[in-house]
C-alpha cells in the first residue's frame, strides 16, 4: 500500500493541549461504542462500485478493531436479478417482495448463501479482520413462516390472499452463533435465507432480516445502507431525527413512500424489540457507517424510541 497520509495536521508538531483537543475529539465516540453491536445492513445496489466495496470492508475492520462488534446482514436483490437472467427466469415483485418459486428460492439461496455472502466477507477479511459469511439456515438462527399478504380488491372491496411463494418473514432468532462469532473476535455477515417447518428454505427480504437481528440482539444501532442521505421531507431536506410517532405520522401524510415505507418499519420494528437507535444514511457515501458513528452530528436520520 503507498503511503499517502499528509504529515500537514500531524499531532507531534502541535503543543500538548491541541494533542489533547485532537483526541478529545475522537476519545468519546470511541468510548461510546467500546464493546457495543452494531447491525449494519449492507443492500445489493451499495455493492455495485469496487472502490466503495473495498472502503466499506476497511470501515467494518476498523470498527471490529476499535472495539465495536459489527453484524453485517446483507442483500443482493440486483445480483439474484442477473443470475435468474442468466438462467432465463423471469421474476415478478408484489409490494417489493420477489415472487419466490421452488426453482426460485434454489437460486436466491445459491445466490445469496453463495456468491454475495462470500463476496462480502472477502472484502472484510482482506482489510485485515476474520469475516464468517453465515445464513438464517445456519445454527437454525433464523426461524421462518412463510409470509402471509394480503390485498384489498379495489372494486369489490374484497380482501384476497397473495401468495408469493417461498418468501418468509422471521418467527425467532436464536442469536447464540453470533455470539459465538463475536466471542471469538469474529464477525458475522449474514444472508437473508431462513429456515422453516420440515427445513423449507425461505427468501426474506434483508431489511427486515437486518431489523429482526438487531432487535433480538438488543443493539446499541442498527445501521441501513441506502440509496438516498436518509428521510427527508416534502421540501427534500434531510430529517435528522424522528421518533416511532414521526414515523407513522410521515407515512400516513404521505411523506414516507414507495421502499422507505418497509425500511422505515423495519427500524420501528427493531427499535419496539429493543435497538437503541435505527439510522438510515447513504451507503454511496465514503465511510458512511464511520461518520455516523464517530461525528458528533452523526449522518443520515436516526429513528429512536
Ligand atoms: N421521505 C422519503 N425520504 C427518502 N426517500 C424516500 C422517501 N419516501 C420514499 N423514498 C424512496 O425510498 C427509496 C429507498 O428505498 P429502496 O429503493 O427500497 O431502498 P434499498 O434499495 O436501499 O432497499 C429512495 O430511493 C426514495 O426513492
Ligand atoms: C423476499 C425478497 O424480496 N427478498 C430479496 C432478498 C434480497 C434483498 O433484500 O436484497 P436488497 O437488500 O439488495 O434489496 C430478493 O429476493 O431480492
Amino acid at each position: 500500500m503507498t503511503d499517502t497520509q499528509t504529515r500537514s495536521d500531524a499531532p507531534a508538531g502541535k503543543s500538548a493541549e491541541e494533542q489533547a483537543q485532537i483526541l478529545a475529539h475522537a476519545l468519546p465516540f470511541l468510548r461510546r461504542y467500546a464493546g457495543a453491536t452494531i447491525v449494519v445492513k449492507y443492500g445489493g445496489h451499495a455493492m455495485g462500485e469496487d472502490n466503495l466495496a473495498e472502503m466499506f470492508g476497511r470501515d467494518i475492520a476498523l470498527l471490529k478493531q476499535v472495539g465495536v462488534n459489527p453484524v453485517v446482514v446483507h442483500g443482493g436483490g440486483p445480483q439474484i436479478n442477473a443470475m435468474l437472467k442468466r438462467l432465463a427466469i423471469q421474476s415478478t415483485f408484489v409490494d417489493g417482495l420477489r415472487v419466490t418459486d421452488a426453482a426460485m428460492v434454489e437460486v436466491v439461496e445459491m445466490v445469496l448463501a453463495g456468491t454475495v455472502n462470500k463476496h462480502v466477507t472477502g472484502l472484510i477479511n482482506r482489510a485485515g479482520a476474520l469475516a464468517v459469511g453465515i445464513c438464517g439456515k445456519d445454527g437454525s438462527m433464523i426461524r421462518a413462516r412463510k409470509l402471509r399478504r394480503t390485498k384489498q380488491d379495489p372494486d369489490s372491496n374484497i380482501e384476497r390472499v397473495l401468495d408469493l411463494g417461498f418468501v418468509g418473514e422471521p418467527e425467532h432468532v436464536d442469536v447464540r452463533l453470533i455470539h459465538a462469532l463475536t466471542g471469538a473476535g469474529l464477525i458475522p455477515v449474514i444472508a437473508p435465507v431462513g429456515v422453516g417447518e420440515g427445513g423449507q428454505t425461505y427468501n426474506i427480504n434483508a431489511d427486515t432480516v437486518a431489523g429482526a437481528v438487531a432487535g433480538a440482539l438488543g443493539a446499541t444501532r442498527l445501521l441501513m445502507l441506502t440509496d438516498v442521505p436518509g428521510v427527508l421531507d416534502q421540501n427534500k431536506r434531510l430529517i435528522p431525527e424522528m421518533t416511532v410517532a414521526d414515523v407513522e405520522a410521515g407515512i400516513a401524510n404521505g411523506m414516507i413512500t414507495g421502499g422507505m415505507i418497509p425500511k422505515v418499519e423495519n427500524c420501528v420494528d427493531a427499535v419496539r424489540r429493543g435497538t437503541k437507535g435505527a439510522v438510515i444514511l447513504d451507503g454511496r457515501q465514503p465511510h458512511a457507517c464511520l461518520l455516523e458513528l464517530f461525528t458528533e452530528g452523526g449522518n443520515g436520520t436516526i429513528i429512536r424510541a
